[in-house]
This record gives C-alpha cells, structure tokens and sequence, in this order.
C-alpha cells in the first residue's frame, strides 16, 4: 500500500453527455509514482474520465483535486495552465498542430513554461531520440505516420517533468514491440519524476507494464487492484 496523498484524486465525479451518464459517481485517487492502466469496454467512460481529470471536460458533479487544488472550481483558462504547465497529456487521435514541425511540438510545453527555443529544443530532441523518432524532428507532423505522431505526442507529454502524465491509447497504432518501448520509456521518465502515471489501454500486454489497474464499467469502477 502507499501512503501520502493523492496528486489528482476525482471524488464522486459525475460527467454526462445529455441523457448519457459517462461517468459516474467515479472515486480514484493517483499517488505521486503510482502507474496505472485504466481498462474497460469500448463506450465505458474510459476517455471521458480521463479528460475529466485533466480538467478538459468539466463534471456535472463531484471534484477533481491536482496538487492540493480543485481543479474543476478554476476557470477555463487556468485549467488550461496547471495542464499544459504539470500534466502531460496524450490523446487517443492525437492533437499535435500539423503545421508545425515534430520538434517543434515536443517543445511547446517548454516554452509555455518560458523556456528560451534552444534549451526547448535539445532537450525536446532528446526526448524524440528516447522514443526512436529523432530523425522525424524537423519533419511537419501532418507529413508523418500514425505512429510516429503517437510517438511524438508522447514525447510532448513527458518532456517538461509533469507531475501526472494522462495517456489515452498512447500506443494503439504501434506495432507490439514499439508499444513495449513507448511504454518502458513513459515509466522510466515519470518514475524518474516521481510522476504519476495513468495509461487508458486496451491492451493487456501494455497494461502488464503498469502497477495499478482500474477496470470501468458503464462509467463506474467495476474493478480496482492497487499495488
Ligand atoms: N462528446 C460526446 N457527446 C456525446 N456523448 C459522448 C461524447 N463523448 C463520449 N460520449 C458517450 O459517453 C460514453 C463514454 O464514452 P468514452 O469515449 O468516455 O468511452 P471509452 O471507454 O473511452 O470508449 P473507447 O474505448 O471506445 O474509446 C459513451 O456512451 C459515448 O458514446
């Protein structure tokens, strides 16, 4: 078991789409280290609650706390600064900007930190070369594959030390031994970090990377072993 708190917890968090209750009445609490695979079938709430937790998607009831702050009370604006200055995020179709180039993505956390283009950029650099994908750097994303956006995303979402890094599908267009490597780099930088990790997966072979698993269930954890 550990102990300490949380760094993101929802408490009784409730999200609804019209009639559609997403997620509902969900309590899961993600300790500093902690690696967690969320599961469930397609339709379960898997994505919602993690846009939820971020603070993308606003509940309808309940709380989110991130690093001693309700998350869900800020306004869109300064839910947009805790997540783009500590979270790392990464979306199951992705949201690189194709008109920039790949380097030029995995910096951007950087320098919304106000980290000068040079720094930014090698250690962005450094990060694609982790995940196998530095020679992409200065290709235009919209001009590269699936998976090496998936890859570059990834790298986005680890390259400014966040303190909770929410991956949906990160590896979901990669073949079985790259999706290994992405995940063993994604544990090896937020264990490095102390970060907490949360990977919504499919994939029982990715989610045997992790410690923690929370299966949903029409938008309820049905299931939860924590390490
Ligand atoms: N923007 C939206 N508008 C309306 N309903 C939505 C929206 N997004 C999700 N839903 C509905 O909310 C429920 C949960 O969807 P969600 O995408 O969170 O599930 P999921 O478990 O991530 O699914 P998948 O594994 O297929 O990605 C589903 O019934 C879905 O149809």
């Amino acid at each position: 078991m550990r102990l300490g708190p949380a760094v993101l917890e929802a408490r009784s968090l409730t999200v609804s789409y019209g009639e559609t209750r997403a997620v509902d009445a969900v309590d899961l609490a993600l300790r500093p280290g902690s690696r967690t695979a969320i599961m469930g079938p397609s339709g379960s709430g898997k994505s919602t609650l993690v846009h939820a937790l971020a603070g993308v998607v606003r509940p309808d009831a309940g709380e989110v706390w991130f690093e001693d702050e309700r998350l869900d009370q800020l306004s869109e604006a300064e839910r947009s600064r805790r997540r783009l200055s500590r979270m790392g995020m990464v979306f199951q179709f992705g949201d690189l900007v194709p008109e920039l180039t790949v380097v030029e993505n995995v910096m951007l956390p950087l320098q919304v930190l106000g980290e000068k283009a040079r720094p930014a950029r090698a250690r962005a650099l450094e990060m694609l070369d982790a995940l196998g994908v530095a020679d992409l750097a200065d290709r235009r994303t919209g001009t590269v594959s699936g998976g090496q956006v998936q890859r570059a995303a990834v790298a986005r979402s680890l390259v400014h030390g966040p303190s909770v890094v929410l991956a949906d599908e990160p590896t979901g267009a990669l073949d079985s031994l790259t999706a290994e490597q992405v995940l063993d780099t994604m544990v090896a930088v937020t264990s490095a970090a102390g970060a907490a990790l949360v990977v919504v997966t499919h994939d029982h072979v990715v989610a045997s990377h992790l410690d923690d698993l929370v299966v949903v269930r029409d938008g309820r954890v049905a299931e939860a072993a924590v390490a």
